[in-house]
């Protein structure tokens, strides 16, 4: 049996009247930060403790809080009090919802970059609290991610720190480590840190750190490396920013800014006031509409808010999502198509022998009154390109025994169950029906009348109607319809591709991960699920594909297969890690190279074996490890981040001979 894990202790910390102690937010250099209210209103603020030790430093402080007084700006955090205890002040300051650094984390576990229209909505709002410091002649000193604070309706604010600097005046002190963050320093600080008494900060040492830090958004890695004052400070001296974007491949309006924020010589670098009136970041960014003003902020989606901004385009809310959605799938899937047909690499359309199709009833969750079915003449006939082109549509068939006698049934798909109890049908697999013209996507960005959801016209595909369904799905075209969704409004399933499509309608903070499952329980049998990544918006969408065992609860929005909120899963990323959280522990560990898009993935389930294996394939090779011991029931899912990501599920089957595990693989127990 594994340790239980301790049960944490809760600490409720003392703080003045009337506040009321919630929880603790975080801990700082300086200083603990909690969520605390005030009674009997129903506000929330933060409040940072600040314990100090000598005169000095409450002398210190106290100077600090009469500057941030004056201070009241949407994009500066916004100081409500300070309250003088027993050798601490308490200071209270508006409640933001988390971190820029929080929102980097997430996507740099995820393995994917932000958003770009985020980073640059993010960096404007930046902008405008430097703008605002700059003009009154206050430097902000120590601009970095962890200082940036997200308030709750997404706008980004510059954080009141309390240390050696903040925000408020130049840095005067004798300890560079207390002056802002070293690797955020401009070339010019260094020079300086030779005196007793330097000055560490300027309003163009802040626009360094800005520089810096859009860079860090858009390539999502850090630029300034060095465990050591001495190394970091090579580090910032040798750093070349138009090396940099020649390898990162920043070009045009892009590049020129970055080479007028990070250039070397403070004298020539770019104001904030400057930045703000040349409209660079404006220009970057686009033309604003209400719409992807509406996106960019990456505000809750209600009715009411989407169609206000809809108002000003004319254009009926549904309709446009719809449309958006529909035609980034649609070109994504065409210009994977035009890839593929060209180098002859997607898999051959496979062929079901010796087994006639028919067809089982499809119902979501029992709701669906299952639509009358005919076997499509297609559907078996074979595929006159050979293969090569990822037909237009694709089907789940449940295959039956059938009474013709000119079939003779798989000798699997009939052997009695072992285990007895199963209803299941045997063998399941994905056809592919003959190809159909691609229906053509104006890339025109005039407004069409609301595009119909696609029902095709075909007997084949089953419509399912998802019920409860905010928009923009109420109707999808889905074969195996007994997935189950977790939440069906973040997807779009459109002849068995998947597509998130909820990108960017959430507020920053709001959890990225969504999951789906084939309502299947397994308990026996060999089963592989294939699937092909369409698009992974050059890197940034994320999923992870996998299972877990049947008892567990369906996984909420912000829980991710095999991650640690969802107890007994596994799953591969697209990062090529097998995430696992079994009851002894929980691991990442490297399986196959990162997944890019065009990859087609197999999972293979043996519940029959001894020993319960799971094992991934990438393009048919066999990864660095498979799993052992897996639960006796699974249920098999899939979990997507709220960046841009859609994938097909190719082909579903069941009881077929399992690939052996190769020898000398590396095994993981569950
Ligand atoms: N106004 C606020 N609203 C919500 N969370 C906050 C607020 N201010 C700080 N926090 C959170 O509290 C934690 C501690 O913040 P604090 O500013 O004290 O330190 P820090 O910026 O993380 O580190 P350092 O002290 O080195 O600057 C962080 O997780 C921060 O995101």
């Amino acid at each position: 049996m594994p340790p239980k894990p301790k049960a944490q202790k809760r600490f409720e910390v003392k703080v003045p009247d009337p506040y009321k102690f919630l929880r603790t937010l975080g801990q700082g250099r300086f200083g603990s930060v909690h969520e605390v209210s005030k009674p009997p209103s129903d506000e929330h603020f933060a409040m940072k403790v600040l314990p100090f030790t000598c005169e000095a430093d409450f002398k210190k402080n106290e100077h600090e809080f009469s500057k941030l007084r004056d201070i009241k700006h949407r994009n500066v955090v916004g100081f409500v009090e300070a309250i003088e205890g027993d050798n601490t002040h308490f200071v209270v300051l508006e409640l933001c919802s988390h971190s820029l650094h929080d929102e980097m984390k997430e996507c740099r576990d995820l393995g994917a970059k932000m958003d770009v229209v985020r980073v640059y909505r993010v960096m404007k709002d930046i902008l405008g609290g430097l703008v605002y410091l700059h003009s009154r002649g206050q430097i902000y000193g120590d601009l970095k991610g962890p200082n940036v604070l997200i308030g709750k309706d997404g706008t980004a604010k510059l954080g009141c720190d309390f240390g050696g600097v903040v925000g408020v005046g130049t840095m005067k002190t004798s300890n560079p480590a207390e002056c802002g963050t070293m690797q955020y320093w401009a070339p010019e600080f260094f020079k300086l840190t030779m005196q007793s008494d330097i000055q560490i900060g300027s309003s163009a040492g802040d626009m360094w750190a800005f520089g810096l830090l859009l860079l860090e958004l858009l390539t999502s890695r850090s630029w300034i490396v060095g465990e050591s004052s001495v190394e970091i400070e090579r580090s910032v001296l040798g750093f070349d920013i138009d090396r940099i974007c020649e390898r990162e491949g920043i070009v045009g309006e892009e590049q020129t800014l970055f080479s007028l924020l990070l250039c070397k010589n403070p004298s020539q670098r770019i104001s904030s006031a400057e930045l703000i009136r040349s409209n660079r970041l404006q220009s970057i960014l686009g033309p604003e509409t209400p719409l992807s003003r509406f996106y960019a902020e990456n505000l809750t989606t209600t009715r009411q808010q989407l169609q206000e901004a809809m108002q000003a385009t004319a254009k009926e809310p549904e309709a446009l999502l719809r449309e958006q959605t529909l035609q980034t799938s649609k070109l994504q899937i065409q210009s994977l198509e035009k890839a593929h047909s060209s180098s002859n690499t997607l898999p051959a359309v496979p062929k079901v022998e010796n087994q006639r199709p028919t067809f089982v009833d499809i119902t979501q969750d029992g709701l669906l009154p299952t639509p009358s079915i005919k076997p499509s003449p297609q559907a078996d006939s074979p595929n006159p390109k050979g293969g090569s082109q990822r037909p237009k549509s694709m089907t789940i068939h449940q295959n039956k025994p059938s009474p013709t006698p000119s079939v003779t049934p798989s000798p699997q798909a009939d052997s009695p169950n072992p285990k007895g109890g199963s209803q299941r049908p045997k063998s399941m697999t994905i056809h592919q029906n003959k190809p159909s013209p691609t229906p053509s996507v104006k890339p025109s960005p005039k407004v069409e009348p609301p595009i119909p959801i696609p029902v095709n016209p075909k007997p084949n595909p089953v419509v399912v109607h998802l019920r409860n369904v905010p928009n923009p799905v109420q109707t999808a075209t889905f074969t195996q319809a007994s997935f189950n969704f977790t939440d069906p409004s973040h997807f779009r399933v459109d002849n068995n591709v998947i597509t998130r499509t909820d990108v960017g309608r959430y507020p920053s903070g709001t959890p990225m991960f969504s999951s789906l499952f084939l309502a299947d329980t397994f308990s026996d049998g060999v089963i592989s699920v294939e699937l092909t990544i369409l698009s992974l918006k050059n890197g940034l969408g994320g999923m992870d594909f996998g299972l877990m065992d049947s008892n567990n609860p369906t996984p909420k929005l912000g829980d991710q297969l095999g991650g640690d909120r969802v107890n007994n899963s596994v799953s591969l990323s697209t990062s090529g890690s097998l995430n696992y959280n079994g009851p002894t522990f929980q691991s990442g560990r490297e399986c196959h190279p990162r997944l890019k898009e065009g990859d087609r993935v197999r999972m293979e389930v043996d519940l029959n074996s001894k020993h319960r294996t799971l094992q991934f394939f990438v393009n048919d090779n066999s990864g660095q490890c498979y799993m052992s011991e897996i639960p006796s029931s699974v249920k098999i899912g899939f979990t997507v981040s709220k960046l841009e990501i859609s994938f097909r599920i190719d082909k579903i089957s069941r009881d077929f001979q399992p690939k052996p595990i190769p020898q000398g693989m590396k095994e993981v127990k569950w």
